[in-house]
């Protein structure tokens, strides 16, 4: 192989085609690139060959400033490390890794194919990686993608660094997901640090590099922390504002006051991160594929086009809109978009009337500007999360479409099983769209659903630290522990046979505790218990802390976000209970049904999609079904639900085995979504820009 790589035309295709700063001059005549993938790198210029000598360059572009009228000039310079022997690269590699530079980490993570090639030369590949730098896993190549994207997240929360809900879980797996894939990906969300004690990103360095955001009347100057975890390029936007105890939005005191601000300021720096952040040596250009995750980051398509696009900065790049949350809309007065750093001729993109009815008074126009509206009617292309009307698109199956052999025959039965419409198409519809369905459907053509994944490593019943004692699907006997200790924990009875129900979320409206509320009288009639975690509206937490002192010895109601006890719960119960309103995904039943806990949920959105509705009959009898789902939402049909789950609980044991296990097997991974979202990458990169 090194023989053929070294002389034949292939060589020299490959020196032509691949721009990326690594060669290898050996005693063989032809030079070859470690890096045939390069091309995704951008880099700009081919090192020098020495003959004899291990080369190996990087293109630092210098960043001075960063605003975008300082782009232009920003000069390309080159550091280059020349070595004539193995020893040296490794040196160089270990040097980067102990500098926290992500270069030597990606060089090799990124692209396996360099190992092989390496050692075709006679090259240990281990050796010069360092013992720091972790080797990928050669057998994973197969899964990589044939079209690399440099693919920028933006969300205001990314898991484990800050969490509120579904949002941060998905920006902090999914682009681990599709990194592992071969792509590069960076994720830019605001460093919320609330002080020296505070170590979720300790392993985060400054970049060293300030730009300047003209924005709400000043300059403000903003600077970017860099950690390379898991392949992906984590980079945190700094600045005092978001300096402060509570959620990403909010304390005990409310919402944050100035989150416009807060928000705005993270669009225009997630903007510059890909032009100004040399992470391992290069930046990423302009040639992004940014998905803005919902309206936190809704300015981003906006911003591309009116400020970059218009003077030749970013015209490759695209814009995917992500919504998570359609309920929430970044509305503001309509007075505020003079300080959203935006040039006066888009107010139409961001304008918001509100109708009559929602008006305050006589003399109030309803005038707005609304973030998430800005993105819908600028955005290249939009996606839900979870799946669109299955099935129905054309008569073809879109899953099989997009994943085609890649999937097997299982996954794609029971993704397909769903002969009807799915959230993608609920937002397009007046009950769903949030008042934005109108526009919605105008963009129906580049609206697609793809179900959320979970992270499978950090929710995964054989190996959480969370819980009493980890489990499998094919070993189940570790779950009764976990009921044990959360009963235990509680201070409940411990009691095997006694069905435990649970319920996590927010305590909003969108969830629908006050539908449990309704119920839990009638439900805590019977020889169950009942436990809820959550926090939120200030009635329910009350009605929580009424309830348990009520019900001493059946219910009890924990106020607060607990990761650890999150996963207490998923693990010990036996129904975990979703009555949502609405529901893009949810990721909770996902969970529920790795851990073996059976959903019992309202049929809507991304719950009916992937909740399936037990049938003992169906199968030749065996039963199919992973849990229960009930229409419409109101205190009847939730009880009846209920009751059938504990009654199957309680006298058909092996049914419910049955349930659980298929619960357990489904495949619940990112793998499955990444491939889609590639799809989607491919189409939009397709597409001219649409603004
Ligand atoms: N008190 C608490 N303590 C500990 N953990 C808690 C908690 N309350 C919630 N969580 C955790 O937060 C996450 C909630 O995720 P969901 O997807 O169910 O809802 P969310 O509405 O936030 O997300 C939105 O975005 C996601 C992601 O796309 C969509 O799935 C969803 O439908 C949409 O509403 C879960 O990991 C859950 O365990």
């Amino acid at each position: 192989m090194a023989a053929m790589l070294c002389c034949s035309s292939r060589a020299s295709a490959l020196l032509l085609n691949t721009s990326f700063g690594i060669s290898f001059s050996t005693a063989c005549s032809s030079p070859f690139w470690l890096s045939s993938s390069a091309l995704r790198w951008g880099s700009r210029q081919q090192p020098q060959q020495v003959p004899g000598r291990l080369t190996l360059q990087r293109h630092s572009p210098a960043v001075s400033g960063g605003a975008l009228s300082q782009y232009s000039r920003m000069a390309a310079a080159e550091e280059e490390v020349s070595s004539s022997d193995p020893a040296g690269l490794r040196l160089w590699l270990e040097g980067r890794a102990s500098t926290q530079d992500s270069a030597a980490q990606s060089l090799f993570a990124f692209n396996p194919e360099s190992a092989v090639q390496l050692e075709s030369q006679g090259l240990d590949y281990d050796e010069l990686q360092g013992s720091k730098l972790a080797r990928p896993d050669l057998a994973e190549s197969s899964r990589s993608t044939t079209n690399a994207f440099n693919i920028v997240f933006v969300s205001s929360e990314v898991a484990p660094y800050s969490k509120s809900g579904g949002l941060g879980d998905v920006c902090g797996s999914l682009p681990v997901a599709l990194a592992s894939r071969g792509h590069r990906v960076m994720v830019v969300s605001p460093r919320y640090w609330s002080g020296p004690g505070d170590t979720r990103y300790a392993g985060a360095y400054d970049a060293q590099a300030r730009i300047k955001v003209s924005c709400f009347d000043g300059e403000n100057e903003v600077a970017f922390f860099h950690e390379y975890r898991a392949g992906v390029d984590w980079v945190f936007v700094d600045h005092p504002s978001y300096h402060r105890p509570g959620t990403p939005y909010g304390d005990t005191r409310g919402t944050f006051g100035d989150n416009q601000f807060r928000f705005t300021l993270l669009c225009h720096a997630a903007c510059e991160a890909p032009l100004v952040l040399p992470l391992g040596g290069y930046t990423y250009g302009e040639k992004c594929v940014f998905i803005a995750n919902d309206w936190h980051a809704g300015l981003i398509p906006i911003i591309l086009a009116a400020k970059y696009r218009k003077h030749g900065v970013h015209r490759d790049s695209r814009c995917i809109l992500a919504i998570h949350n359609l309920s929430h809309q970044g509305v503001e007065p309509a007075t505020t978009f003079g300080s959203l750093g935006l040039p006066s001729d888009w107010y139409g993109a961001l304008e918001w009337v509100f109708p009559n009815w929602a008006r305050k008074h006589a003399l109030d126009k309803g005038e707005a500007v609304n973030h998430l509206k800005g993105a819908v009617v600028t955005a290249d292309r939009i996606l839900t999360v979870s799946q669109e009307d299955c099935c129905l698109r054309g008569g073809h199956c879109y899953r099989e479409i997009v994943a085609g052999p890649a999937l097997s025959n299982s996954a794609l039965v029971t993704s397909c099983i769903y002969q009807e419409q799915g959230y993608a198409w609920e937002i397009t519809t007046q009950e769903g769209g949030f008042g934005l369905d109108g526009l919605l459907r105008s963009r129906n053509s580049v609206i697609n659903g793809i179900t959320n994944g979970v992270d499978v490593d950090q929710w995964n019943p054989a190996t959480d630290k969370y819980i009493a004692s980890q489990y499998t699907p094919e070993d189940s006997s570790g779950k009764t522990d976990c009921k044990a200790a959360l009963q235990k924990e509680l201070g409940l009875s411990v009691r095997p046979d006694v069905p435990l129900i649970g319920f996590i979320g927010r305590l909003d409206y969108q969830k629908g505790p006050d539908v449990i509320q309704a119920a839990l009288p009638e439900l805590l009639t019977d020889d169950v218990q009942m436990v809820m975690l959550g926090s939120g509206e200030p009635s329910i937490e009350s009605w929580m802390s009424w309830a348990e002192s009520n019900y001493k010895d059946k219910f009890r109601g924990w106020v607060g976000f607990s990761e650890a006890i999150a996963h207490q719960i998923t693990a010990g119960c036996d129904i975990l209970l979703m009555p949502s309103r609405f529901e893009p995904c949810g990721l909770n039943q996902l969970y529920a049904m790795r851990y073996g806990t059976v959903p019992v949920v309202h049929s809507t959105g991304g719950l009916r999609d992937t909740v399936e509705d037990f049938n003992p009959f169906a199968n030749g009898g065996q039963g199919v079904g992973t849990g229960w789902t009930f229409s419409p939402l109101s205190k009847e049909p939730l009880m009846q639900t209920l009751w059938t789950a504990i009654a199957t609980y309680r006298h058909h044991k092996s049914a419910w085995m049955g349930i659980m296990k298929r619960g357990m097997s489904r495949d619940f991974s990112w793998d499955r979504a990444a491939l889609q979202y590639e799809r989607v990458f491919e189409w939009a990169m397709i597409d001219p820009p649409y603004v």
